[in-house]
C-alpha cells in the first residue's frame, strides 16, 4: 500500500514550475485522431491518465510517442474505432474518444467514462450532441455504440454548461457537412485550447472562449504541433500552500487571466497577490480571514478548487461556508478532513467550516485527485504526521507531487507499507 507521509511543514516557501493542464491535455490528445497528418504536443504532463492513452491509442493504431512533455502522434494508421471499456472506464474523459473517432470514421464503440467517483456524472449532453448531428446512440451494458456516416451541422442548445459536451461537440462538428452553432457553450480555459489547437491544423472553429461557438466542418486536417496551456488548478492550490502556515509561494509558467476568481478569493481572506506576465506569487502572515465560496463553471471559482480551499479556510478564523454548485454532492474530503480534527459539517450542498482551530496529524484517504491535494494541504499545517492513501488518485493529476512541494518546502515523502508479519514501510520518494 503507498501513502504520502506529510508533516507540519511551517511557512511555505518557493518557486514551483506548473505542468500542462491535464483536463486539456486530455482533450488535445483525442483531438490528434482528427487529424490526417502527424501532430505534435508540447508541455504534455507525465500523469497516469495519459498511461491510459497510450493504451487506447495503441489499441486503435494511432502511433503515440512520448519523450519528456513532447508527445507525437501519428493518426494516419489507426485502424480501429472500438475502444475498450475497461480502458475506457479508467479515467473520465475517454468520452472526446467517441467525438473524435466518430467525426472521422462514422462510428464508435466505447465504455462508459470513469475518473474521480465523487457524484453521478451525467452525459447526456454529449449524447444530445451526437443525436443532433445525426448520429445514432445505442447503449449497451457496458459500451455505447454512436454511428453516423454522414454528420451535418447544426444548432445545438446545451441544456447546461458544461465543458465536456462542448468539447466532444467541437470535435464532432470539425468535420461534420456544414456550419454548427454551440449555444450556452462553456467558455472554460480548455475548451479554448482545444479550438485553438484543431484550428491550427485547418479546423474553423469561432468564437471559443464565448457562449456562442460557430463551427464550419472541414474535410481534411493538416498536421501540427501546438503547446498546452498550464494547469490553472493545481496553480491555485500551489498559491494557497501560501496561507496554510504563512509564507511566500510564486507558481511559474501560468496564465494568470485563467485564476482570476480564485486570485480574487485568496485576496478576500487575506492572501496578497501579485501577477507577472506568466507568474504570480502569493504571500501570507498566515492571518486569515473566513469567507463564502459558491463553486461555479468558468470564470467562477471552479469545483476542482474548493477541496484545496477548503483545507485553506481551516486555517482562517471564524466561521466559512463552501457551496458545491457544479456537483453538490462533491465532499467527499470532508470525513476524511474530520479524521484530522477539522470541524466542518455538511447541510445540502454546503460544507459550514469553523476554523482556526489547531489540526492533528493521522491516516486520512484520498477518493479523488483533489481531496488528495486537499489533505496534503490539511496536512502540511497538522500537528505531527499525517499519512494519506489513495496516492493513485493523486498521481492521476500530478506529475510528481512529491518533487513539487518539496520545491516550496513541505515535508514530504511516498512510502510503501509492506505486511509480511511485521509492518515495514520503505520511501518510495
Ligand atoms: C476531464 C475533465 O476535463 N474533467 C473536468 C470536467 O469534467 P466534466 O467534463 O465531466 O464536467 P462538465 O463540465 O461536463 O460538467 C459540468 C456540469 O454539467 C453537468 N453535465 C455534464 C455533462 C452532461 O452530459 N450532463 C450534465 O448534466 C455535470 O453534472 C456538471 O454539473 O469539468 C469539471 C467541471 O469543471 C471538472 O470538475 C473536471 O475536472
Ligand atoms: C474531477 C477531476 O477529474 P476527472 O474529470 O478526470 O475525473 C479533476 O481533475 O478534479
Amino acid at each position: 500500500m503507498k501513502y504520502i507521509q506529510a508533516e507540519y511543514s511551517g511557512p511555505l516557501n518557493g518557486k514551483v514550475h506548473i505542468p500542462g493542464a491535464k483536463n486539456s491535455t486530455l482533450a488535445l490528445l483525442a483531438a490528434a485522431c482528427l487529424a490526417d497528418d502527424i501532430v505534435t504536443l508540447e508541455g504534455i504532463p507525465r500523469i497516469d491518465d495519459i498511461r491510459m492513452i497510450a493504451g487506447i491509442s495503441q489499441d486503435i493504431g494511432m502511433e503515440l510517442k512520448q519523450d519528456g512533455g513532447q508527445v507525437t502522434l501519428d493518426p494516419r494508421w489507426i485502424h480501429s474505432a472500438m475502444i475498450d471499456p475497461g480502458k475506457s472506464s479508467s479515467y473520465r474523459a475517454s468520452y472526446y474518444f467517441a467525438g473524435a473517432l466518430l467525426a472521422k470514421f462514422g462510428r464508435v464503440t466505447i465504455g462508459f467514462p470513469g475518473g474521480d467517483d465523487f457524484v453521478s456524472r451525467p452525459i447526456d449532453q454529449h449524447i444530445k450532441v451526437f443525436q443532433a448531428l445525426g448520429a445514432k446512440v445505442q447503449i449497451f451494458k457496458d459500451y455505447y455504440v454512436v454511428e453516423g456516416t454522414e454528420l451535418k451541422g447544426t444548432d445545438i442548445y446545451f441544456d447546461t454548461i458544461t465543458s465536456g459536451a462542448t468539447i466532444n461537440a467541437i470535435l464532432a462538428a470539425s468535420r461534420a457537412k456544414g456550419r454548427t452553432i454551440l449555444h450556452n457553450a462553456a467558455v472554460d480555459p480548455e475548451v479554448v485550447d482545444t479550438a485553438a489547437f484543431l484550428n491550427q491544423l485547418g479546423a474553423k472553429i469561432y468564437g471559443a472562449g464565448t457562449d456562442r461557438i460557430r463551427i464550419d466542418g472541414v474535410s481534411y486536417l493538416n498536421g501540427g504541433s501546438h503547446t498546452v496551456i498550464p494547469d490553472r488548478l493545481i496553480a491555485g492550490a500551489f498559491l494557497m500552500a501560501a496561507g496554510m502556515n504563512g509564507g511566500q509561494v510564486t507558481v511559474e509558467d501560468v496564465i494568470p487571466e485563467h485564476l482570476g476568481s480564485c486570485l480574487a478569493k485568496l485576496e478576500e481572506v487575506g492572501i496578497e497577490v501579485e501577477c507577472g506576465e506568466n507568474h504570480i506569487t502569493a504571500y501570507s502572515s498566515g492571518l486569515l480571514r473566513a469567507t463564502r465560496i459558491r463553486t461555479g463553471m468558468y470564470p467562477g471559482f471552479a469545483t476542482d478548487l474548493q477541496q484545496p480551499m477548503t483545507a485553506l479556510l481551516l486555517q482562517a478564523k471564524g466561521k466559512s461556508i463552501v457551496t458545491e454548485r457544479v456537483y453538490p454532492m462533491r465532499f467527499a474530503h470532508v470525513p476524511q478532513l474530520r479524521r484530522l480534527g477539522a470541524e466542518i459539517e455538511l447541510r445540502k450542498e454546503s460544507a459550514f467550516i469553523r476554523g482556526g482551530f489547531p489540526l492533528q496529524g493521522g491516516w486520512a484517504h484520498a477518493t479523488d485527485v483533489r481531496a488528495g491535494t486537499c489533505l496534503l494541504l490539511a496536512g502540511l499545517a497538522a500537528e505531527g504526521s499525517t499519512f494519506i492513501t489513495g496516492v493513485e488518485h493523486i498521481e492521476r493529476g500530478y506529475e510528481d507531487v512529491i518533487g513539487s512541494f518539496r520545491a516550496i518546502g513541505a515535508k514530504v515523502s511516498i512510502q510503501e507499507r509492506s505486511s509480511n508479519g511485521m509492518v515495514e514501510d520503505r520511501i518510495l520518494s
